[in-house]
């Protein structure tokens, strides 16, 4: 047996071990957090980065898929740096990013909503389908529901959002769908903006007044030396966050990200989590288990609902 068989041997043997008994503990320990879920919504922003293994999105999806047949009401707003920077290099046209945004000219911007709205959108609807769920993609311009206003003449395209009208995401879910949407928005005069994932989903998230927003990204959450995972930050207050930031331990795209969730905490989305979206079923284990693995923003108010 080579080294690769060992491993899926030791995993087959491991799953045998599980009885009856202990899988049905395992779901009575999940109980709680059921209950405290179900008939919430939730947002999950889902990262480029986190999408680029086939296996791993199938597992996000599943997690996905479950949490909704337990009546959570899951909504998916999604990236795709990645995706969008290798088409643009099938074109020959370099990726330029100011201060983790991207400068979007109008043939970027035909480039982003081709990716964005088509392709990445549709494949994650039609992944969710696949695995038993029911979703349906939209984008900011579905029923003009991102509104923005440009964001700085040097970016280009690159949207500022003034306004998200949610009926539309609340009708789909109402209706039992998953909302898979694209991050693009439009101006008063129609014109397509590309808007960051991180923005939108935190834009969303507080509108929706959400129970809870969970960012997924390539990195276990937010860490004191981002090169040691052994000191993941796992609870983190606004103040806390803030400090992190002017000593520079926070630093990179994790400035952006963690002002998102900081921002979905200020518009009163009750727990916010970074976590890695490369760990199979990410979501279940932050979700669904006393341990969680990722970092937690939490609002002072909950906390004070908690004591
Ligand atoms: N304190 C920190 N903890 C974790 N990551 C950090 C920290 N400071 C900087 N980073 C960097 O931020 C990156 C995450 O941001 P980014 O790559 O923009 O995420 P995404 O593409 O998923 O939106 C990490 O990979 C890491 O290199
Ligand atoms: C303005 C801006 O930068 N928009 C992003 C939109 C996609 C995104 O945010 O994707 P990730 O979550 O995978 O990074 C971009 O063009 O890459």
């Amino acid at each position: 047996m080579n080294k690769k068989e060992q491993v899926q041997e030791v995993i087959a043997q491991a799953g045998k071990a599980v009885t009856n008994a202990q899988k049905a503990q395992i779901l009575m320990n999940a109980l709680p957090y059921i209950k405290q879920y179900s008939g919430k919504t939730i947002v999950v922003k889902y990262g480029g980065n986190a999408m680029l293994n086939e296996n791993l999105k199938k597992a996000v999806m599943g997690d996905i898929v479950l949490l909704s047949l337990i009546g959570v009401k899951v909504v998916l707003v999604h990236g795709g740096g990645p995706h969008i920077a290798e088409v643009l290099s099938w074109v020959g046209k370099e990726s330029k990013f100011i201060n983790g945004l991207r400068v979007t000219d109008e043939d970027t911007m035909k480039i982003v909503q081709m990716v964005l709205a088509g392709q990445v959108n549709k494949d994650l609807v039609n992944l969710i389908g696949m695995i038993g769920g029911k979703a349906i993609g939209l984008c900011g311009l579905d029923s003009q529901m991102i509104k923005v206003k440009q964001l700085d003449k040097e970016l280009g395209l690159v949207g500022d959002i003034t306004d998200v009208d949610v009926s539309l995401i609340e009708d789909v879910l109402s209706k039992g769908y998953i909302p898979v949407i694209s991050t693009i928005g439009t101006d008063a005069e129609g014109q397509a903006y590309n808007i960051n994932a991180d923005t939108a989903a935190a834009e969303i998230a507080g509108k929706l007044n959400a129970e809870c927003m969970l960012s997924m990204t390539n990195i276990d959450g937010v860490l004191r030396d981002k090169d040691d995972h052994t000191t993941l930050i796992r609870k983190i207050s606004l103040e806390q966050a803030d400090e992190l930031e002017r000593q520079g331990i926070i630093a990179g795209g994790m400035i952006p990200k963690v002002h998102c969730c900081t921002e979905a905490i200020r518009a009163g989305v009750k727990k916010v989590f970074i976590i890695n979206g490369t760990v199979p079923h990410a979501i279940l284990i932050e979700m669904l288990t006393e341990e969680g693995l990722g970092t937690m923003f939490v609002s002072p108010q909950y906390e004070q609902e908690k004591l």
